[in-house]
């Protein structure tokens, strides 16, 4: 059996589609969705900057988990899952599902149980909220035993059901289904003209990149690690030479591509340089461009209220206890402080 990472297919691939051309059980309307986000989660991270570009935080609402993974079933001595949980703003500090660390419950929570999924106080409730549907049944046997409760998930007030846990698929349909509810409709991060050179550079860069930091972080195995070290660096290069030539991935108009890679950017000097072991270059030493191109995306109003490094930081050091058994965090290296310098030292030429 390979001990390479290997990611689950999401289950959920319902979409939303606008009226009139909707005749889907998911029409769009105003205030009947839902996102269920960690701030910590780069495939949620997605989904929450395009909501905010696109200016739908009135019409789909959001609810955020507590960056540590916690026993979902405490009392069980059989089912040892953990997984995203639900907290209070306010309440005692939190420990890894080892019984390390001591993570507060900071303002940004939205509340156990969720307020909008009623009785929820862990993502698997919502999963299973679902299942206990009629969902079930087109499920494969082998579908449910890896079934993983992930975030993002798209929620349907109307239904009580999840739309989709597919990030990739989530953003598309806030960009282009709710644009009646949008207070930016002419933001489009999918523009027909680049649609081909969109979807090709996502290819490379979800596959080497995205999951390519998770490959590098979870395999087990020295092979796995060496295999997908090489391939992260090699695109990453690629990356570089790109953004040395064009401001954007696919030339002068920031897309999707671009939220997508800098989901990943972000998070790789403060935790995946350490935590992933892909430690051959960092952003702000070996990359100007990739660092020029995070500057560029960080600074723009809409994206830096959607950045959240402390529970990025925090989710990461203390979730998985094979990887970090005692939760600790470390300290540096501040790379939004290197973004904000590397802001004013531009300007000031
Ligand atoms: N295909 C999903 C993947 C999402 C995903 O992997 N989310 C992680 C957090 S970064 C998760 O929720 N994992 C739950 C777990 O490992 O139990 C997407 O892109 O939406």
């Amino acid at each position: 059996m390979t001990k390479a990472f290997v990611r689950h297919e999401p289950l959920f691939r319902n979409w939303v589609k606008k009226l009139p051309d909707s005749l889907s059980a998911y029409p769009a309307e105003d205030k009947r969705y839902h996102l269920v986000v960690s701030l910590a989660c780069p495939w949620a991270h997605r989904c929450l900057m395009t909501r905010s570009l696109k200016g739908l935080e009135d019409c789909i609402s959001v609810s955020i988990v507590h960056p540590v993974f916690a026993r979902t079933k405490p009392t069980s001595s059989t089912d040892l899952h953990a997984g995203w949980q639900f907290e209070t703003p306010g309440n005692p500090p939190v420990a890894n599902s080892a019984g390390f660390g001591s993570i507060d419950c900071d303002d940004v929570l939205t509340g156990k149980p969720d307020p909008v999924i009623s009785g929820a106080i862990y993502v698997r409730d919502i999963y299973e909220r679902h299942m206990e549907r009629d969902d079930h049944e087109r499920f494969t046997e082998e579908q449910l035993a890896t079934l993983k409760y992930s975030v993002p998930i798209l929620w349907c007030k109307k239904t009580q059901k999840i739309v989709s846990n597919e990030s990739s698929e989530i953003i598309r349909m806030l960009n282009d289904e709710f644009n009646d509810f949008s207070k930016c409709p002419q933001v489009d991060l999918f523009p027909p003209h680049l649609l081909n050179q969109i979807e090709s550079v996502n290819s490379w860069v979800f596959t080497d990149i995205n999951n390519g930091v998770y490959k590098c972080g979870f395999g087990k195995d020295q092979h796995s690690y060496d295999e997908a070290i090489e391939t992260l660096f090699s695109s990453l290069d690629r990356a570089e030479n790109i953004l040395s030539k064009s401001k954007f991935l696919c030339g002068d108009t920031m897309t999707a591509a671009d939220i997508r890679l800098f989901a990943t950017l972000i998070r790789f000097d403060e935790v995946y340089v350490v935590y992933f072991k892909t430690n051959c270059k960092m952003i702000r030493s070996d990359y100007p461009n990739l660092l020029r191109f995070c500057s560029d995306i960080y600074h723009i109003p809409e994206i830096k209220k959607t950045v959240n490094m402390k529970h990025i930081k925090q989710h990461y050091y203390t979730s998985h206890p094979t990887l970090n058994y005692y939760a600790i965090i470390p300290k540096g290296p501040d790379f939004l402080k290197t973004l904000d310098e590397f802001k004013a030292n531009r300007q000031s030429f």
